[in-house]
């Protein structure tokens, strides 16, 4: 079974409908551009692109599943949703473990437990703030993440979250994954500093329409 190691740059190869390059077949050369440059493990959603780049690497994949109202619980916010992304390769089942009531009702510490039971695979906790990562690792979470922090109250920083990583790598016995936001490698490394197991980058190596967005905006006007 591939595990995510320490020390890990985690790629996060995704696209919605808007994106030129959402589709499977991108995401699959996405995933090998950013395997050819170093990563150790790929995030990807949903199980068409799961399934496609399953068949180009064998690096880790961290799956998840977006579905639902992207305002509340929607990453991976069921077990069929979980069932699905690992019967399309992923080795790590990442889903929503803020606090907020999920669209099923039902309860994440037995969703997590579900999962290890029937899928037998780790469950990486995507949470918003230290409360819910203590919550997500009592719930059975194996990894935690700060993927949410920064998207559920309303207004989204432009950094990243390097003191919730602080925070949970000082309190939590399971390794810390930091997430959301981190664009250089400055962030990365203050990211390891405060006690990151692994980090996952996302937009700012696998979004163009973002970087060039940044790098136009930059050029004087008039
Ligand atoms: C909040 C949310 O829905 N985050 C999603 C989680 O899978 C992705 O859209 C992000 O791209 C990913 O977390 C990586 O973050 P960033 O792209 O900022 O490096």
């Amino acid at each position: 079974m591939r595990t995510l190691a320490s020390g890990t740059l985690v790629v996060s190869c995704q696209a919605g409908p808007e994106n030129p390059l959402y589709g499977p077949s991108s995401m699959a050369l996405m995933a090998q551009a950013a395997e050819a440059g170093g990563a150790g493990a790929i995030r990807a959603n949903g199980p068409e692109d799961i399934a496609a780049i399953r068949a180009v690497t064998d690096l880790p994949i961290i799956g998840l599943h977006k579905l639902g109202d992207p305002a509340g619980v929607f990453i991976t916010p069921t077990y069929e949703s979980a069932a699905g992304i690992v019967a399309a390769g992923a080795d790590l089942v990442a889903l929503d473990a803020t606090l907020r009531p999920r669209p099923d009702g039902q309860r994440v510490d037995r969703l997590i437990a579900r999962i290890h039971r029937e899928l037998g695979v780790p469950v990486m906790a995507d949470v918003d703030s230290l409360e819910a990562g203590l919550a997500a690792r009592d719930a059975g979470a194996d990894l935690v993440a700060t993927t949410l922090s920064g998207y559920t109250n309303g207004r989204t920083p432009t950094g990243p979250d390097v003191e919730l990583v602080r925070q949970l790598a000082a309190k939590l016995d399971c390794p810390v994954v930091a997430e959301g936001r981190i664009r250089t490698p400055e962030d990365v490394r203050a990211m390891c500093d405060a006690g990151a197991y692994a980090v996952v980058v996302g937009h700012a190596i696998t979004n163009p329409m973002d970087l060039t967005a940044r790098l136009v905006g930059a050029i004087p006007v008039g």
